[in-house]
């Protein structure tokens, strides 16, 4: 199968939403936050599961919000963290309201035993600020990685860093380079769920791995030559093995 670029990512990403293939970016989203949440409902089996969902300002944080709709009708008590609201997503969050989300304000003073943490920071679009980090290393002597995510992130990135709840990450962890993944040494996920294709920052990823987003049409599959294993039947997510 192939790892994608972060070029890849976005160009097929626009294919998709473009005049020849005329999906919606709601369509798309509501795939890969349902395909999401079935990794996350296959690979943690508790019934009626504390489920904690961190929420990013653009569209991984999206697919994050349907994720959490899903779960919380599947009979889970679902929790999102949302600390930048993205108006274009307020259908997403009135949805979960209805359905009986909860937000949490605040990470710092946790009182749920939270049986899994969905990253849903950051996706493809992420870009670390290597440039300033450097800057501060001159000025400084020590090299700050945490100047990379800006606030309120840097925090939220913190926590899946400290954590000992089991990370579930949506796309590819938050803060890893899309294409050169962890070089910070971040956090690193029990699950991934890879969607349309990993990027080729998890090639070397080792937890349980699964892909989601089941929309992408045979042409396109051929022309970026994605050679993408074969969903059974009527499933929305099929495990890769390396
Ligand atoms: N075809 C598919 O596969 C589909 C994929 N989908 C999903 O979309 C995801 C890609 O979504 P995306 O393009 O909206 O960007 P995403 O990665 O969520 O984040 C962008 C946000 O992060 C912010 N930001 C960036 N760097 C930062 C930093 N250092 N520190 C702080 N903030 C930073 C940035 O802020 P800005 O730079 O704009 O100020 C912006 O707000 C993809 O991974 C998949 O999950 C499905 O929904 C649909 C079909
Ligand atoms: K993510």
């Amino acid at each position: 199968m192939k790892y994608l670029n972060s070029q890849e990512a976005i160009q097929i990403d626009n294919e998709l939403m473009s005049e020849t293939y005329k999906y919606t970016l709601s369509q798309l989203m509501e795939l890969a936050g349902l395909s999401s949440s079935m990794a996350v409902e296959k690979v943690f089996t508790k019934k009626e599961k504390n489920v904690l969902i961190l929420v990013g300002p653009g569209n991984n944080g999206g697919d994050g919000l349907v994720a959490a709709r899903h779960l919380s009708i599947f009979g889970n008590k679902v929790y999102i963290h949302y600390p930048k609201p993205n108006k274009n997503f307020n259908h997403l969050l009135r949805q979960c309201e209805s359905h009986k989300v909860l937000i949490l304000d605040d990470l710092s003073n946790i009182s749920v035993d939270f049986d899994v943490v969905i990253d849903a920071v950051f996706g493809f679009s992420f870009k670390g600020n290597k440039k300033k980090s450097y800057i501060e290393k001159y000025l400084t002597g020590i090299l700050i990685i945490k100047g990379d995510i800006r606030d309120p992130f840097g925090k939220v990135i913190k926590f899946l860093n400290f954590t000992k709840i089991p990370i579930a990450s949506i796309d590819i962890p938050s803060g890893y380079d899309v294409e050169k993944g962890n070089t910070d040494n971040l956090f690193v996920p029990a699950l991934l769920i890879s969607l349309t294709c990993p990027k080729l920052g998890v090639k070397n990823f080792k937890g349980r791995h699964f892909l989601g987003g089941r929309f992408i049409p045979n042409e396109l599959e051929v022309k970026y030559e994605l050679n993408t294993p074969s969903y059974h039947g009527s499933e929305q997510i099929v495990e890769i093995t390396n």
